[in-house]
């Protein structure tokens, strides 16, 4: 850079500039050259070495849901990030929702060769359609039945990135390091990837959907289930349905058995923190790289493990599901693509030893250091509820909150009959026994 003169030819050079913890803005440098041929030389030699690298998408599918958290989603999108993809020379097809599903929907039928990635706008439920459609799709060409837990599934060709615009944003805050709309766009337009988990979520032989972040029963699917209700309240509702599903203290009665994950490194309550490059995701990629190829490992009765009991909560963590609100997430040494799923189960306690352990959530003390909680991390796991669900479907036409209320009331008992619900990445899960599993590696991820 040297000073200007008149007749130089100012150009702009466009580069990321890493700022504080994990965020990421766009900086510029401008160039003034008297010499126009040499200077179109430089331009050029520049663009031939990124288009050699290959990584760079080129055109972009983007869905934006508009009610996703504040309802910014639009703002954000064409505020933020459309004008530093058009500054990368990224042309996007951009897609406003019109109703639940209809990213999901229109991602399962489109001809999608002619995109390098998806993107979606808005948080982990936004995300989950995006995931549903392109792993439908994929499925549903290789010919695959998603209905049987033991299919092989096929892994996407396309890239998801997020910009956050949602409540919870737990994937992008546990990819990136932090939800910043302007780092989520640049980290799409140098063409980050990241592998991710992907768990199936089966009842009796029937596929119901698929989990990246988070799947909860008990307090997280009260907590949703609640919080729909209230969706008015934008992303404080968490902490409404929250605080009232705290105070239930509604506890569920069930048996949990699961399939640790032996092969892999680490465990649950290691100091290891999973980031890009991670050695125990590359590790455990190659390892099941190897079982995929060569035949299944077989798994013996005996390798399955069970506990039965009264559970506050069961949450099943792909990953560490960090957000604002727990900086550490739910499983802090939870990896991204590793293929296990962290098992957490805590058992029936008093509302004083429930609320030690969430606010452990949010700070550097160890949630799982409490003699009521256990994590297992596991390849598989299978929930059935003491109450059948044929007969929770008749309790619930009696009232739930009637019967919650006689159950709770009732001194030796202090367990509901009616069974929770799965919260899954903050979509609700009406049956209550499920088989869960890691199927594969999803799509990687624009943002890293
Ligand atoms: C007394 C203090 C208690 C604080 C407890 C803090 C624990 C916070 C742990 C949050 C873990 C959230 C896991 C993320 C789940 C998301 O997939 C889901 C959906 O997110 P979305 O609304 O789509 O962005 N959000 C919720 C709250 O279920
Ligand atoms: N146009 C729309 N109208 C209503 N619901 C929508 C629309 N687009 C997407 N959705 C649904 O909104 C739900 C929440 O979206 P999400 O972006 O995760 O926001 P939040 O983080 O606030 O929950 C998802 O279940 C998604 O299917
Ligand atoms: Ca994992």
């Amino acid at each position: 850079k040297r000073l200007s003169r008149q007749e130089d030819v100012p150009r702009i050079l466009y580069y990321v500039q890493r700022s504080k913890e994990h965020h990421w803005c766009c900086a510029e440098v401008t160039f003034y050259c008297s010499d126009q041929l040499l200077c179109n030389q430089w331009v050029q030699a520049l663009q031939r070495r990124l288009d050699l690298q290959g990584v760079r998408p080129k055109n972009l599918l983007v869905f934006i849901n508009p009610f996703g958290g504040k309802q910014l989603g639009k703002h954000i999108y064409d505020k933020k990030v459309a004008p530093l993809f058009q500054l990368a020379s990224i042309t996007t097809e951009v897609i406003v929702t019109e109703h639940a599903n209809h990213a999901r929907d229109h991602l399962a039928e489109v001809d999608l060769r002619i995109y390098d990635g998806i993107v979606c706008v808005g948080g982990d439920g936004m995300f989950s359609e995006v995931i549903h459609g392109l792993i439908c799709q994929t499925q549903k060409i290789a010919g695959i039945d998603q209905n049987d837990p033991n299919s092989k599934l096929v892994a996407c060709s396309l890239r998801i990135g997020i910009i956050p615009a949602g409540s919870t944003d737990c994937i992008c805050y546990a990819t990136v390091g932090v939800n910043d709309p302007v780092t989520s766009a640049l980290h799409i337009i140098v063409g980050d990837s990241q592998p991710m988990d992907v768990s199936s979520v089966h009842h009796n032989n029937t596929f119901l959907k698929y989990s990246v972040s988070l799947l909860g029963y008990g307090f997280y699917g009260d907590v949703l289930k609640d919080s729909e209700n209230n969706r008015w309240m934008g992303p404080s509702r968490y902490d409404f349905s929250g605080f009232k599903t705290f105070l239930s203290h509604q506890c569920y009665e069930g048996t949990v058995l699961y399939l640790p994950a032996t092969e892999t490194l680490g465990n649950p309550r290691d100091e290891s923190r999973c980031t890009a490059g991670c050695y125990v995701c590359q590790y455990s990629g190659k390892l099941l790289d190897l079982s995929n190829n060569k035949q299944e490992l077989k798994h013996v009765e005996e390798d399955w493990k069970v506990v039965k009991g009264k559970f506050l909560a069961i949450n099943a963590a792909n990953m560490s599901c960090a957000c604002s609100k727990s900086p550490m997430g739910l499983s802090p040494a939870a990896h991204l693509a590793d293929g296990t799923i962290d098992l957490i189960l805590v058992r029936k306690c008093s509302r004083f030893n429930f609320l030690r352990h969430l606010i452990r959530h949010t700070n550097k003390d160890d949630q799982f250091d409490l003699a009521f909680v256990e994590v297992y991390r596991v390849k598989q796991f299978i929930f059935t509820p003491k109450y059948s669900e044929e007969d929770n479907i008749d309790i619930r036409d009696i009232g739930k909150n009637l019967f919650g209320q006689f159950c709770s009331d009732h001194p030796a008992c202090g367990c509901s009959q009616v069974n929770s619900n799965w919260n899954c990445d903050g979509e609700i899960i009406e049956h209550a026994a499920v088989e869960v599993r890691y199927v594969l590696f999803c799509c990687l991820e624009l943002s890293g």
